[in-house]
């Protein structure tokens, strides 16, 4: 049961709520009990032509309680439903907040379709414990015990089997259905987020499917999911309707025992013959809920394996949840970068993508990362600006580890470039705030023209992925949200790599000026303009083979000066 802590504490935390419509949700069951019972004593007593103040009273009676069990189920339904709610919205923020931080780590393990079905549809599913599992049984079993407590006063025995019914129709046939429901584990959730991941990678890869024509075999792919996923529901849905069906049933039997009963112990003068359609009734009356329970054992189930689901999510790194301190800089001054024997190793890749690397970046200086394509240059930027975290080894921001730091306040100090950048929907604008929300238009309209982007005005709107941006006007945009905030650390990964000779210059141009004071790190395969940097790094397999000035390297004779030759040669081609 340790899976419902979570949901349990989010149920318990609308505590008003949950007492309120156990509250009104017993009121509903014995005024329902008690409004068929007089309607059965009624019949009885109008039979033998009493007085008609005798049955003006019961009449009353029928009217009023009508009304009561009306209204209490209404407030029964409001707090239930009110609480429910509420339980919802912490719990949507609860995970939110869990997850946020863990966010690089979560992708790297999930497919972002997956990761969408779990934090959508199982926290939806676990709306389902606080209405169908938790109260509902609470409620039963307390008006079962008033109606058993106000039967004996007619007849223990009558009771009695109320008692034993009330046993095997809320204790024992769920249970049964608990164990088998266990048994059979239902796919359904597995199944939804299969087809999630599908559904989202076929939309997001659709061009590139149907180039190579492969978006027929995907469809089907998918189809086949769908099947899966149908097929598993309409299981959990006939099984569900089965044991509601059984239990309806069990209930029936023991209604007709007690009528029965009942009968014989008139026919014996047991009890008063006036009684016995007060008793049906309530023995009808009692079991009419009942069906609920056969819904208990399912729900029960997909709230531990939806908590289940979620928890796993936030639990692929708990050490990285633990709190950390905030970095600040003393004046914005750019820090100083220190890896230490730093390794990276995927779980899905055996051979460490970066290995034993040991650097030391001045504030201010300014450092490219060379090599082939796969060496690790991305790795590294990655690893100094804390979006990964090493196997082992250090990494230091000034003197501070920055396993240790809040990542947003390291980021706050960064401008960073990635090889792939987001736009969202919405105006250029909209898509340059999201570095500085108090930018102004004039200077917004200065980082596109430092871009060379003169001809785009703030409020084109930019469609989904900036779809309708070529290939080097997303690069320089995305370099444009660069130019609207100051930063003490400028990362750039392959910046300028779908641009011309001539942007690529101006471009350059304009880094150099504004991120003058700052620490710069630029990745690059390409070997121009290194001339200028106070370090280069040359990395191959992982590993960094060389590093010093552009001049001691091309003096050196070794990887980078071969690679520079080789470079020089393709350009005289
Ligand atoms: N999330 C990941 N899981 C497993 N392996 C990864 C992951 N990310 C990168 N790698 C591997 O790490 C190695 C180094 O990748 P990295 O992106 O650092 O190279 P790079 O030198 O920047 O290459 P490029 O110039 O092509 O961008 C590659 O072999 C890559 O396959």
């Amino acid at each position: 049961m340790q899976e419902l802590k979570l949901i349990m504490k989010m149920t318990l935390k609308e505590r008003k709520d949950v007492l309120l419509s156990i509250l009104f949700g017993f009121l509903a069951g014995v005024t329902a009990v008690a409004l068929f019972a007089s309607s059965g004593y009624l019949i009885s007593k109008a039979a033998l032509t009493p007085p008609i103040y005798t049955l003006m009273i019961i009449v009353a009676m029928v009217k009023m309680l009508g009304i009561s069990s009306a209204l209490s189920r209404y407030g029964e339904r409001y707090f239930s439903h009110r609480g429910t709610f509420s339980m919802l919205r912490n719990l949507r923020v609860y995970v939110y907040e869990k997850i946020e931080p863990l966010s690089t780590t979560i992708l790297q393990k999930y497919r972002s379709g997956d990761i969408l079905a779990r934090i959508v549809g199982d926290v939806e599913s676990l709306q389902h414990f606080f209405l169908r599992v938790f109260y509902p049984p609470i409620v039963l079993m307390t008006v079962f015990i008033a109606t058993i407590t106000f039967t004996m006063v007619f007849s223990i025995p009558i009771a009695m089997v109320i008692l034993i019914g009330m046993i095997i129709v809320v204790i024992i046939v769920p249970g049964l259905f608990y164990l088998y429901q266990r048994r059979i584990a239902s796919n359904v959730r597995s199944y939804r987020g299969q087809l999630s991941s599908e559904v989202t990678e076929y939309l997001y890869g659709f061009t590139d499917l149907k180039i190579y024509g492969q978006a027929e075999s995907k469809k089907d792919n998918i189809l086949d999911k769908v099947n899966l996923y149908e097929q598993a529901n309409q299981q959990a849905n006939n099984q569900q309707a089965f044991r509601e069906s059984l239990l309806t049933f069990v209930s029936f039997i023991v209604s007709v025992a007690v009528l029965g009963l009942a009968g014989y112990f008139v026919s014996i003068g047991n009890l008063e013959g006036i009684l016995l359609a007060m008793l049906f009734m309530i023995s009808l009356t009692v079991f009419e809920d009942t069906s609920n329970m056969a819904l208990f054992p399912a729900y029960l189930e997909e709230t531990k394996q939806s908590a289940n689901r979620l928890e796993e999510v936030w639990n692929v790194n708990e050490e990285t949840s633990e709190r950390k301190k905030p970095f600040e800089l003393e004046s914005n001054l750019a820090p100083i970068i220190t890896l230490e024997n730093v390794t990276k190793r995927y779980p899905s890749t055996p051979r460490p993508v970066a290995q034993n690397i040991s650097l030391h970046f001045e504030a201010g200086s300014k450092i490219a990362i060379v090599g082939a394509s796969g060496s690790g240059k991305s790795t590294v930027l990655q690893l100094i600006l804390g979006m990964i975290q090493p196997t082992d080894g250090l990494i230091r921001w000034n003197k501070d580890s920055i396993a240790y730091l809040e990542e947003e306040t390291l980021w706050k100090h960064a401008n960073v470039s990635l090889q792939s950048n987001h736009f969202f929907y919405g105006t250029i604008r909209e898509n340059l705030h999201l570095a500085n929300s108090e930018a102004t238009d004039d200077e917004l309209r200065e980082a596109l023209d430092n871009v060379n982007l003169h001809q785009i005005r703030l409020d084109d709107l930019l469609q989904e992925q900036g779809s309708n941006l070529s290939g080097g006007e997303k690069q320089r945009l995305a370099l444009a949200r660069l130019f609207i905030r100051s930063a003490a650390i400028w990362a750039l990964d392959e910046p300028t790599s779908s641009l011309d000779a001539v942007t690529e210059k101006h471009i350059w141009d304009k880094i150099d000026q504004y991120s003058e004071k700052s620490t710069v790190i630029v990745v690059t395969h390409r070997l121009t303009r290194l001339q200028k940097m106070d370090e280069i790094i040359v990395m191959d397999h992982g590993k960094v083979v060389e590093k010093g000035t552009y001049h001691n390297l091309m003096q050196h004779n070794g990887y980078f000066k071969r690679m520079k030759d080789l470079e020089n040669e393709k350009l005289n081609l």
